[in-house]
């Protein structure tokens, strides 16, 4: 059985059900934004994602169901949410419960699958989520948080379903949580059916297309945004005119160039595309009536850095060195860098140069360094002495040093793999279905 579909475990004496998972967070570099039906979450126009490693970023969910509990309830980082007030949550339920009834009830598959004395569709559930990141400030966790909920809904109820139906379902939560049901490069097909059933995500390539392929995610803020994507999407659909020329004309084209470089392994059109098409996705945004704005100065100065970045000369040819990083940012000001493993390093380099870690905090509570790519474990590493004198005054030349504490945190990670089942040990339920740790 693959490390996705693990089917769930028997709890205890009361005959309870359990399953777990972890889900990844995945960043758009073809934007979603806009729905054609906000009911079924279905978008104007397709979009692509790289899915980032959950080793780094995750949620992780475990979910309980009981003949003894009384109602559905959810609880996400240790607080209580209500399930029945939120109709995406009560979407996917019913839905993964649909298809569970429909196993029960299935002579043929009666015997091997789900017996009549499991009734598992009946029986109310337990859920407890937890982000290891900022939730609601703009990082996906709610394609991470749906992602999860789908997964561990599918493996406690044993779905006879592939990754691209769950898709369908975690669509209903939030509508990029359904490429976070992948890993790699995937693709959302926005399709055309009001039903949503060619609505779907799907694999371009998997994680171990592209091994070299890193990401950075630099932290300007960990607030809750201002704007939700839901809200901000829809008074676009309604005002801009510019939205229109996008959904018909630009993405199409964009989508299948990029896939093209991503099977090619091109990271310069790869790179090319990721930063149009944020920076059209913001300037649809400004276009909106009222305009939204989720960029700050931080992360302009972060667009300026990086093209300086893109424009360097090397210093004996004067060759250009080419096109090495893109950013790209979603519903907020914290940006996403892709660039090259052999790149990281420099562009930490740069970052951490132009904005500092704030006064108090120590290089490595800015930037952990999971990947290693500093030799020195020294937590008051100065960077200005490491960084390279002749480029840094070619850069000061049309970039400012910001603030300590403008970037407060850089997150080095790279492309992973979709959501994963995890044992029972590693569980958030305690022995009667409670979240092992709640806040008061
Ligand atoms: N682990 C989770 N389990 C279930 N629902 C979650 C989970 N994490 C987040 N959510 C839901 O997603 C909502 C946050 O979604 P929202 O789109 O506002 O922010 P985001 O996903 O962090 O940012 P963005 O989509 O712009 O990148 C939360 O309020 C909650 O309802
Ligand atoms: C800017 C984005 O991150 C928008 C994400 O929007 P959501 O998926 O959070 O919106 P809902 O479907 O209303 O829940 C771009 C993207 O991820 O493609």
């Amino acid at each position: 059985m693959d490390s996705t579909k693990r089917a769930s475990i028997y709890t205890g004496k009361n005959e309870e059900y359990e399953a777990s998972v972890t889900s990844p967070v995945n960043i758009a570099v073809i934007k979603y934004w806009g729905k054609r039906d906000s009911d079924l979450i279905l978008p104007t126009n397709s979009s692509l994602s790289c899915t980032l490693s959950q080793d780094d970023l995750h949620t992780k969910t475990t979910i309980r169901a009981s003949r003894l509990f009384e109602a559905d309830r959810l609880w996400l980082n240790g607080v209580e949410e209500q399930v029945a007030t939120s109709k995406r949550l009560s979407n996917c339920i019913a839905q993964a419960r649909a298809f569970r009834k429909e196993l029960e009830t299935n002579s043929q598959v009666v015997e091997t699958i789900a017996t009549k004395e499991r009734p598992l569709s009946e029986w109310k559930l337990h859920i407890i989520s937890e982000n290891n990141f900022p939730t609601a400030a703009g990082l996906a966790s709610s394609a991470s948080g749906y992602a999860a909920l789908v997964q561990a809904l599918a493996n406690l109820f044993e779905l006879t379903l592939d990754q691209t139906e769950l898709s369908k379902i975690s669509r209903l939560g939030s509508g990029s949580a359904c490429r976070s049901m992948f890993g790699g490069f995937v693709e959302w097909r926005g399709g055309e059916s009001p039903s949503g059933e060619d609505s779907y995500a799907y694999c371009v390539a998997p994680q171990s297309h592209w091994p070299s392929m890193h990401a950075l995610v630099l932290v300007v803020s960990d607030d809750k945004k201002g704007t939700s994507s839901t809200s901000g999407m829809s008074t676009t659909v309604n005002t801009s005119t510019l939205f229109a020329e996008r959904v018909k004309s630009i993405v199409p084209k964009r989508l299948q160039k990029i896939k093209e470089a991503i099977l090619s392994h091109d990271f310069s059109t790869f790179a090319e595309i990721t930063m149009q098409d944020s920076n059209q996705f913001h300037a649809v945004c400004m276009d909106t009536y009222p305009p939204i704005f989720y960029m700050n100065n931080t992360s302009k100065a972060i667009v300026h850095l990086v093209h300086l970045f893109n424009s360097q000369l090397h210093p004996e040819t004067n060759a250009p060195k080419g096109i090495r990083a893109a950013y790209t940012f979603d519903a907020g000001p914290n940006a996403v860098i892709y660039a090259e493993e052999q790149h990281i390093k420099e562009l930490v380099q740069l970052i951490s140069y132009f904005f500092p870690p704030a006064k108090a905090q120590s290089f490595r509570a800015y930037f952990p360094d999971a990947y290693k790519i500093f030799e020195s474990s020294d937590d008051h590493l100065d960077i200005s002495t490491v960084c390279d004198e002749q480029l840094i005054s070619d850069y000061k030349k049309s970039m400012v040093r910001f603030d300590p504490g403008s970037i407060r945190r850089i997150i080095h990670t790279r492309i992973g793999d979709g959501p994963r089942a995890i044992s029972h040990t590693c569980g958030l339920a305690n022995e009667i279905g409670m979240p092992k740790r709640a806040k008061d």
